[in-house]
């Protein structure tokens, strides 16, 4: 990634480098110049030949303008590049998570993918926003430090030594607070449940004052007290390092003033140029020591991010990007001896779906029952590709689908998920060819007058559910894919659209030649459907084709049940 990061940007990076470099090294000249001013030297160094006959006032004016525009292009080019660093991570990391195999994704919860794409992405960019300050003070420090070891070598001797010295306790003791900021990010993912429980459970919450008040003080207040502790640590640690650091470099002032002129003949222009040039690093050393939280959380947000390529099976994406072309003219699709398994956790023991045998032809319509639990949902998910067996094979136009055509082969369905997500834009159809469709379809599932396409959205999409599970399936309808799965569809919809959903929008998508598989608990349906699969844990206990003479007792029940209803109202 890192690789990825310099071949996309290494201009910049390249750029920021040498302004803040030739900004810190003119700063540290700019000092030198100032120094010598201060000891009546400057006109002794402007009789060379590279004074180019220019007076003080002009050298300073010169120095001084190198050192605004130097600073001014790095951090011009320093925002660009973090900007840009912080856009390509979080487009990496959106892109591993679209990549990555769904029980993968489905193991992390999407508390934790929120997580890298806030926290971890914030963290990186934030460390690279400092990177070019950074690189502009450490060059400041550079260049005095030349000129430093210029004034005096012996001095410049002892002060590397000091810095050596500096470098390693910092070395000794960074764990510490690294440890702090490594578990205060682990607690980050449990604070980011408790804000997806806390956001996603809101009417619950506010309907239960004990419940809301114990959730808050076990969980939410704990992971936030937690994640306090682990980050309060950190500052502190940091805080002590950087501490350990000034009075290093308090000491090494306190020598040059009082021990070195004692124990050897050190001029008064080499003191006070020491002295001056110290004070001046003050700013310049405090940003560098003051960066190190910042560079500490990124380096930890930096390894979850890498990490997260492994843990969602980045290697996938290749596969992904191959863009395998959708064999749209469908004739079958078979499962052969397909297995999926769940561990039950709590009961230690598994859940396991199939072997399971079927094949689908198009202009089928198919029906998925079965009770609470019984594996309809795994099994649509095998089928679409989302779950990948662990025992059979499914073959599709009678090819094998593996981890290289997978891809390719979920691009055949359109399905509506019963926790489905509505996209408030439809992204990825051709509007203008769908214009007169769009409004048929609006048409027909009674939605004209309420929702219309402004620019490609959804002019509006709070709806009651069971209007936004139509407008779902407008965007259903519009994919045109040969095969279509809808898990429990009409459970939201009321009698006359339950009704029309069944008797008119099924079939119309089966005389088109679209293969369905609807799962299913509407029994007074079942008899529409060329097949219903009864599902019972995780088994195929029955596959049944509805007679067709069975209809008019079946529309017999739906009066009785109506004129049920009615006397119940009434
Ligand atoms: N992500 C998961 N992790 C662990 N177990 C799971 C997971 N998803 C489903 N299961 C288990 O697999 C079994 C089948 O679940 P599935 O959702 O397929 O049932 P279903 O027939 O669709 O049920 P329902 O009619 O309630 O929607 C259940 O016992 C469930 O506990």
């Amino acid at each position: 990634m890192l690789l990825f990061l310099w071949r996309s940007s290494w201009i910049t990076i390249t750029g920021v480098l040498l302004t803040g470099i030739v900004s810190g090294l003119s700063n540290a000249a700019l000092i030198a110049f100032i120094n010598a001013s201060l000891a009546g030297r400057v006109d002794q160094y402007l009789t060379f030949e590279w004074s180019a006959g220019l007076t003080p006032a002009v050298w300073f004016a010169g120095l001084a303008s190198i050192v605004l525009v130097c600073r001014f292009a790095s951090h011009y080019l320093l925002n660009r590049f973090s900007t840009k660093l912080a856009r390509d991570l979080r487009l990496h990391v959106s892109r591993l998570i679209l990549n990555a195999p769904y029980p993968n994704l489905q193991k992390l919860g999407k508390s934790v993918l929120l997580s890298h794409l806030t926290e971890d992405v914030t963290a990186i960019a934030a460390a690279s926003e400092l990177f070019p300050v950074l690189c502009i003070n450490f060059a400041i420090v550079a260049g005095c430090m030349a000129y430093l070891s210029w004034l005096s070598w012996q001095l410049a001797c002892v002060l590397a030594g000091v810095i050596l010295f500096g470098v390693a306790t910092f070395q000794l003791f960074n764990h510490v607070p690294m440890r702090a900021v490594r578990s205060a990010r682990d607690e980050y993912d449990n604070l980011s449940r408790g804000f997806s429980a806390l956001t996603e459970g809101v009417r619950e919450l506010k309907l239960h004052r004990q419940r809301s008040e114990a959730f808050v003080s076990q969980s939410l207040a704990v992971s936030a007290e937690s994640y306090r502790r682990y980050s309060f640590r950190a500052t502190v640690a940091y805080l002590l390092i950087n501490q350990w650091i000034q009075l290093l470099y308090y000491l090494t002032i306190a020598a040059i003033l009082y021990v070195f002129p004692a124990w050897q003949a050190i001029s008064q222009e080499v003191v006070s140029g020491y002295v001056l040039v110290f004070l001046f690093m003050m700013s310049p050393l405090t940003v560098l020591t003051g960066s190190l939280p910042v560079f500490s959380r990124a380096k930890v947000a930096l390894n979850k991010v890498l990490r997260l390529d492994d843990k969602l099976g980045g290697k996938n994406s290749a596969q992904r990007s191959a863009k395998l072309p959708a064999q749209r003219h469908f004739k079958a699709l078979a499962l052969h001896g397909v297995t999926h398994s769940f561990h039950r956790e709590k009961e230690n023991r598994n859940f396991t779906l199939g072997p399971i045998d079927l094949e689908f032809h198009p202009g089928e319509l198919v029906f998925l029952i079965g009770g609470n639990g019984s594996g309809k949902t795994t099994l649509a998910l095998l089928l679409i590709g989302l779950y990948h067996p662990e025992q059979g094979m499914i073959h599709w136009n009678g090819r094998p689908v593996d981890a290289g055509s997978r891809d390719a082969y979920q691009q055949n369905f359109s399905v509506i998920f019963s926790d489905f997500y509505l996209f408030d834009e439809l992204y990825g159809v051709d509007l203008e060819n769908n214009r007169g469709a769009i409004e048929d379809y609006l048409q027909r599932l009674h939605l004209h007058h309420k929702v219309d396409i402004v620019n490609g959205r959804f002019s509006s999409v709070s709806l009651s559910q069971g209007q936004r599970k139509r407008l779902a399936l407008l965007a259903a309808y519009l994919e045109d894919r040969p095969f279509y799965v809808f898990d429990e569809w009409a459970a939201d919809q009321d009698p006359e659209f339950k009704h029309l959903f069944y008797t008119e929008l099924l079939p119309a998508l089966k005389a088109r030649g679209k293969t369905v598989l609807a799962i299913t608990h509407d029994d007074k349906y079942f008899h529409l459907a060329d097949r219903c699969i009864k599902l019972d844990e995780g088994r195929i206990t029955a596959v049944e084709s509805p007679p067709v003479d069975k209809r008019p007792q079946a529309a017999h029940r739906e009066r009785l049940d109506s004129a049920a209803a009615e006397t119940i109202t009434s």
